[in-house]
């Protein structure tokens, strides 16, 4: 979708910013470009737009040479979004959003038409946020206009330039979390500029770790992390690699342990069976309808009590999707002070707990995959054995 064939840029007064870069981004790919100040990364952006020309190399969008595309038209197939968003003062948020539709010629009503639903799509309800103006909106809320309208021609690319950077780490989770649902429907071939590692690492299908003017490694995040390609990249992705993995790795089915389940409407007497048979000193609570209720304890006593689980059940409201990330995964133990944390297929129905051993072993596993120790696959196979 979108090639660097060589691609240099030496600015008149010598610098070289950008030094034979040469990569590809696939279409619908997210790529992130991650590295120090002055790296060359926004340059790297601009020669995509025309905002600046290469000395050498080119590139090509959809298999055309950029260079010969007029720069006006090529900016209606590619959107910008940068830090200080750059939205007009004097117009309101509804036709900030609409301007680049409106520019292209669509009717003025059908420009606002779409513009709304843009707005709706980045979380600004437009009848709330459509009629202000951008002074009278957060960092954050501007950001999203900023990212709505850059989506407003529709353009199959998106160059994005440090977009949060301008915002608190905490509505800088937020904007970035939206902004992967939004992803997932959009799906825009994007070139995000970020300088925070984490960033990247958790936005990118791909990153591209930039040294000066040059890509050190073009890999997938967990590659990045897990197996750095030069002393460069190991000391720019730091020593605490083995945390920021935890973004990157998902939740699987075998990182699950099956505590006995028993359901609303069974009785105690059956519940405590349940547990004893499987030397279980609690058990998940299920619906009828197999959602997730919460747990129960082991009744204590010879005895079993009487009456059903209903009355004895305890909430637990915690839960993950399979495939969410173990750092997610982590926070929301934390957050609810819990042992285990029930894990839900797509269609909300139980599989199984993650525990904090489970969270351990996933993290190994992950580690495992990229660095293959044959040490360590001696370690497993010791233990296959002794099981
Ligand atoms: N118009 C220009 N003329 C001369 N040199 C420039 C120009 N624009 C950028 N540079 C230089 O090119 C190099 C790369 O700059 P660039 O803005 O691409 O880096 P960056 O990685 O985006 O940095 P930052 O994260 O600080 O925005 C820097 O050394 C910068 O000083």
């Amino acid at each position: 979708m979108l090639r660097f064939e060589h691609v240099s840029k030496r600015y008149p007064n010598g610098t070289m910013a950008v030094d034979d870069l040469d990569f590809e981004v696939a279409e619908g790919e997210l790529v992130t470009l991650v590295g120090p100040s002055g790296c060359g990364k926004t340059t790297t952006m601009k020669l995509v737009n025309r905002l600046e020309e290469p000395t050498a190399g080119r590139i090509l969008l959809a298999g055309e040479d950029v260079a010969e595309v007029d720069p006006v038209r090529l900016r209606r197939r590619i959107g910008y979004v940068i830090q200080q968003v750059g939205l007009f003062p004097h117009r309101t948020v509804l036709d900030n959003t609409a301007t680049v539709p409106v520019l292209l010629g669509r009717g003025r009503r059908a420009a606002r038409a779409r513009a709304a639903e843009l707005l709706e799509l980045v979380g600004l309800d437009p009848a709330v946020y459509g009629g202000r103006y951008p002074d009278q909106l957060s960092g954050g809320q501007r950001q999203r206009v900023g990212v709505a309208r850059a989506l407003a021609a529709d353009p199959p690319v998106l160059l994005m330039d440090e977009p949060f950077g301008a915002v608190d780490p905490v509505v800088r989770e937020r904007l970035q979390n939206e902004f992967l649902r939004l992803q997932q429907e959009v799906r825009k071939t994007v070139l995000f500029v970020t300088h925070d590692i984490e960033e990247a690492v958790r936005l990118g299908d791909r990153i591209a770790v930039f040294g000066q003017g040059r890509i050190e490694q073009y890999d997938s995040p967990a590659a990045v992390l897990g197996a750095p390609a030069t002393d460069y990249v190991a000391s720019f992705v730091g020593s605490d690699r083995g945390l920021k993995r935890l973004s990157v790795t998902p939740v699987e089915r075998g990182d699950l342990t099956r505590p006995p389940v028993v359901h609303l409407a069974d009785s105690m007497a059956r519940a405590g069976e349940r547990m004893r048979a499987e030397d279980a000193r609690w058990a998940v609570v299920l619906d009828e309808r197999e959602r997730l209720h919460g747990w129960i304890p082991l009744p204590e006593g010879p005895e079993p009590p009487a009456g059903t689980v209903a009355e004895r059940a305890r909430r637990m409201e915690a839960w993950l999707p399979l495939g969410a990330s173990l750092k997610r995964a982590f926070s929301t133990m934390l957050q609810y002070d819990a042992g285990w944390i029930a894990v839900l297929d797509e269609a909300d129905r139980f599989l199984g707990v993650l525990t904090p051993d489970g969270l351990h072993e996933a993290l190994r596993r992950s580690i495992d995959a990229d660095t293959r120790s044959v040490e360590r696959a001696e370690v497993r196979l010791e233990n296959v054995g002794a099981v």
